[in-house]
Order: structure tokens, then sequence, then C-alpha cells
């Protein structure tokens, strides 16, 4: 792997795998995908983080918009799935444990983008390296794609 770029991809992909217990957590509790004042206070908490870790707190923001707009699609998907055939077995974890786990992600994500970035700025090998590990079920190619071009708008912070 390119430098400093491993936890990176591996946390990505465990953010975007917790969306499926989020979309088993909604479905049992008859609750909408998108949470706009949840995702304000997500968007607040990884600015307050990119600052704690050095990297210049708005610039995080098209990321964490495309991370969620994926993370919401990827639920979308679970639903339409579940629609015909619904996942009886799963027990649902309870969302408010699910979103902990998120935003302690978001924390390692904001530290292992300021880790990579004081190496230097994402190269295209970088983001080639990074597409070919996201490898997440019902993370679209636009999507992915959004994730990615997102993270080349992060500065280090002054
Ligand atoms: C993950 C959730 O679903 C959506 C995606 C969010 C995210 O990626 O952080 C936040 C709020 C919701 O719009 C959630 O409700 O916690």
């Amino acid at each position: 792997a390119p430098p400093s770029l491993d936890s990176l991809s591996t946390v990505l992909n465990q953010r975007m795998l917790l969306m499926k217990e989020v979309a088993t957590w909604k479905a049992e509790h008859h609750l909408p995908v998108e949470d706009l004042p949840r995702e304000q206070a997500v968007l607040k908490e990884a600015r307050e983080k990119a600052a704690a870790a050095g990297l210049a707190p708005q610039s995080v923001d098209p990321f964490m918009h495309a991370l969620m707009n994926a993370g919401k699609a990827i639920q979308y998907r679970y639903l339409a799935d579940w629609q015909s055939s619904p996942d009886g077995a799963h027990h649902a974890v309870d969302l408010a444990v699910l979103r902990q786990q998120i935003i302690a992600l978001d924390s390692q994500l904001l530290q292992a983008l300021h880790q990579r970035l004081q190496a230097g700025a994402f190269a295209d090998e970088d983001i080639m390296w990074l597409s070919a590990q996201l490898n997440v079920p019902n993370l679209s190619a636009e999507d992915k794609k959004a994730v990615l071009a997102s993270l080349r708008l992060i500065r280090l912070g002054t």
C-alpha cells in the first residue's frame, strides 16, 4: 500500500459497512433514512475533530457530505432489497450505539487523513489504490468516486 493509506481505507470501509446495521434499525423502527439534524451534528463534530487533528476544518465539509450521501444511498439500497425479502433473522443494533461507533470512526478517519496529508497531497495512484480497496456491498461506483474526489479538497490546518 502507498504510505499511510492503509488505515484510511480500512476505516472508510468500516464506516460504510455500518450502514447495513443502521438500515436494519431504521427498518425495524420505521424511521426514515435521512436525518438532517443528525447530519448537522456529525458535520459539526467532524469540523471540531479536523481542527484538533491539524486539518483546516471547513475543508472536510465536501468529504463529510460525500460520505453521508454514500451512507444514505447504501441504506436505501438495503431497504429496497428487503422490501421483497426481509432480512428476518438479523437482530438490530441500537442506533445510539451505532452512532457512537460512526463518530469514533470519523475521528480515526480525520487523524488518518492528517497523517497522509503530512506526507504530501494525494496522487492519482493513491486514489486508484483507494478505489480498489473500497469494497462495500451497495456502494455505487458514482458514490465511491464522489467520496474519493472530495478527499483531494482536504487541507492541512495553519
Ligand atoms: C448513518 C445515518 O444515516 C444517515 C447518514 C448519516 C451519516 O452518514 O453519518 C447521518 C444521518 C443520516 O442522514 C444515521 O442516521 O445515523
